[in-house]
């Protein structure tokens, strides 16, 4: 089976905080992967990792196994990072179609405009959106080259309910179609919902993973408790960031 993702005892400090140490993790291709854990847990910088934008102080990330920013130029890769990447002053046609013209096999921008609910927004400037209409322009982003991984910070934190769902909805498209998809959120309903799998992370390390009934397992709670109980249990002496 191929691997979208392979991270080997990836670590990366700033000064004296430890944001992730010694983190190893296998996704195989065509896996929804949600990576939870409490502010400062160590997501984003993982991320970061994953993509190739923050160098890793040791260890080493893998993308199909190639180098990951060799395998983001190949366009094998769509991001979302938490914040920024829209450039002001253009519209959101005209940003879309600058990207998709640096991938070799874009998506059809008709495609990209309706999974990324999208319709209606082409002509505006993307500096004169909403904060949830900017979050689905940078989802469109991260389509736009038709990339196998999709790796999205946060996706649905400025969704209103109906986005969200609509948002999910598209995901569930995408996962059957065969894409690999690692998710960071806080919504643990979410993540229990949408995700084949979980990761706790707690202080840059794997807390807990597998599916919801084993991150339960894992806090010795009832498989009918609340996620959110098992996370607060992995969690609890972690002290607030
Ligand atoms: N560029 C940076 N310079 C200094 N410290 C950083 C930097 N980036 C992250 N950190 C620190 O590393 C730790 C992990 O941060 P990271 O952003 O990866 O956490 P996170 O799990 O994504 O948090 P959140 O849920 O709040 O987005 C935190 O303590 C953070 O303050």
């Amino acid at each position: 089976m191929t691997n979208a993702v392979v991270l080997d005892d990836i670590r990366k400090s700033y000064h004296d905080v430890t944001a992730v140490d010694g983190l190893s993790l296998t996704i195989p291709e065509g896996q929804t992967l949600a990576l939870c854990g409490a502010n400062g847990a160590g997501k984003s910088t993982t991320i970061g990792m994953l993509l190739g934008v923050i160098t890793p102080d040791s260890g080493h990330a893998r993308l199909y196994d190639r180098d990951p920013t060799q395998a983001v130029q190949r366009g094998l890769v769509g991001a979302m990072q938490q914040e920024g990447g829209t450039p002001p002053r253009v519209t959101v046609k005209e940003l879309l179609t600058f990207i998709r013209a640096t991938y070799p096999n874009p998506l059809p921008m008709a495609e990209v405009v309706a999974t990324a609910q999208i319709a209606g927004l082409e002509r505006k400037r993307v500096d004169r959106l909403s904060g949830g209409q900017r979050q689905r322009v940078r989802f469109a982003m991260a389509l736009a080259g038709d990339p196998r991984l999709l790796v999205l910070d946060e996706p649905t934190a400025a969704l209103d309910v109906r986005a969200r769902r609509e948002f999910w909805a598209a995901m569930r498209r995408l996962t059957d179609q065969g894409k690999t998809i690692v998710f960071a959120t806080h919504y643990l309903e979410e993540a229990d919902r949408q995700a084949d799998r979980i990761v706790v992370l707690a202080e840059g390390r794997i807390a807990a993973e597998g599916t919801g009934a084993d991150i339960k397992a894992a806090a010795e709670l009832a498989a009918g408790s609340p996620l959110e109980d098992a996370f607060l249990a992995l969690i609890a002496h972690k002290p607030l960031p």
